[in-house]
């Protein structure tokens, strides 16, 4: 195993303003192995990202990170985490000049992931005058020039319009299909969720838990094109009638609304029209 997590939990705050946020949660991740997590607002899915990561302290339970280099993990956040005082080529580079990488070595190694990631015009630009689109495939490229064991990425896409999304979907799917990381991926997109993924993980509505954990049955090099599928949609929807009670659990009828009103508990969910309303709800 690479990743083993054990009966984690993690609580906030003391007395009357306790927040139990996460758990218990024990799951294992095999190496190279891809996993998505989905899991209603709020059901400690970032909480988990940085417990894995060390910037959270677990309340209970354990972890442990088989790795053999000194820099093993690397995160990318939704909001980008680039630095606007710094140009693009030593944002990318930033994580190497940190683990003491000659310069010449970390040069490279950015320049590389600047190319392969669209971006070999940018190096000098600041990152403020970047897309947001462009923004987020510099945090790619950083993260992924630091080389390390393990990839966390929390709702990387979720700032991005639909069309940005699909595309840097189809180039994580490339990357990772090619560099074969650990990766652990938070995200609120089931379609997204699939295509990238070797297994994905339903959490259940605060403090988070693991309700279903499901092998994605998709042979790798996969291609985009299996978002099109019957077998894609039966999972698909196989997730969200888990997901759909917690998030609806989330929901408080309005007292005095007329039924008919109220968010619809029971539906038909087949095909493409139900994943777009959900990936836009992501958006
Ligand atoms: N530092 C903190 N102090 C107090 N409460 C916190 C802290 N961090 C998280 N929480 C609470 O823990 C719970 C889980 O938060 P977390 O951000 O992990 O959820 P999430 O599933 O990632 O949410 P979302 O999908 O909305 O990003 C929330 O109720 C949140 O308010």
């Amino acid at each position: 195993m690479k990743i083993g997590i054990r009966d984690l939990t993690r609580t906030f705050g003391r007395g009357s303003r306790t927040v139990e946020a996460l758990g218990p949660v024990s799951l294992d991740v095999a190496p190279g192995e891809f996993v998505s997590i989905v899991g209603p607002s709020g059901c400690g899915k970032s909480t988990l990202l940085r417990a894995v990561a060390g910037l959270v302290r677990p309340s209970g339970g354990r972890i442990n990170i088989r790795v053999g280099s000194p820099y093993p993990v690397a995160m990318i956040f939704q909001d980008y985490g680039i630095y606007p005082w710094k140009r693009v080529l030593e944002n990318v580079r930033f994580g190497l000049d940190v683990q003491g990488v000659d310069r010449r070595t970390a040069d490279a190694r950015a320049r590389y992931w600047l190319e392969r990631m669209g971006l070999a015009d940018f190096a000098g630009a600041w990152p403020d005058n970047l897309s947001g689109g462009m923004r987020q495939r510099v945090s790619i490229a950083r993260a992924m020039a630091a080389e390390p064991e393990v990839l966390l990425m929390d709702e990387p896409f979720a700032a991005l319009d639909a069309q940005l999304r699909s595309l840097l979907q189809e180039e994580l799917l490339e990357i990772c299909q090619t560099e074969q990381r650990t990766v652990l991926f938070v995200t609120h997109s089931l379609s997204e969720a699939i295509l990238l993924a070797d297994r994905v993980v339903v959490m259940s509505a605060r403090p988070g838990r693991i309700l279903l954990d499901r092998t994605v049955p998709f042979d790798r090099p996969r291609s985009p094109e299996i978002r099109l599928s019957a077998e894609f949609s039966a999972l698909e929807n196989e997730l969200w009638q888990t997901l759909r009670v917690e998030v609806s659990g989330q929901l408080r009828p309005v007292p005095g609304a007329p039924a008919d009103r109220r968010p619809a508990r029971t539906g038909h969910a087949t095909g493409r029209d139900n994943r777009g309303a959900r990936d836009g709800d992501d958006n």
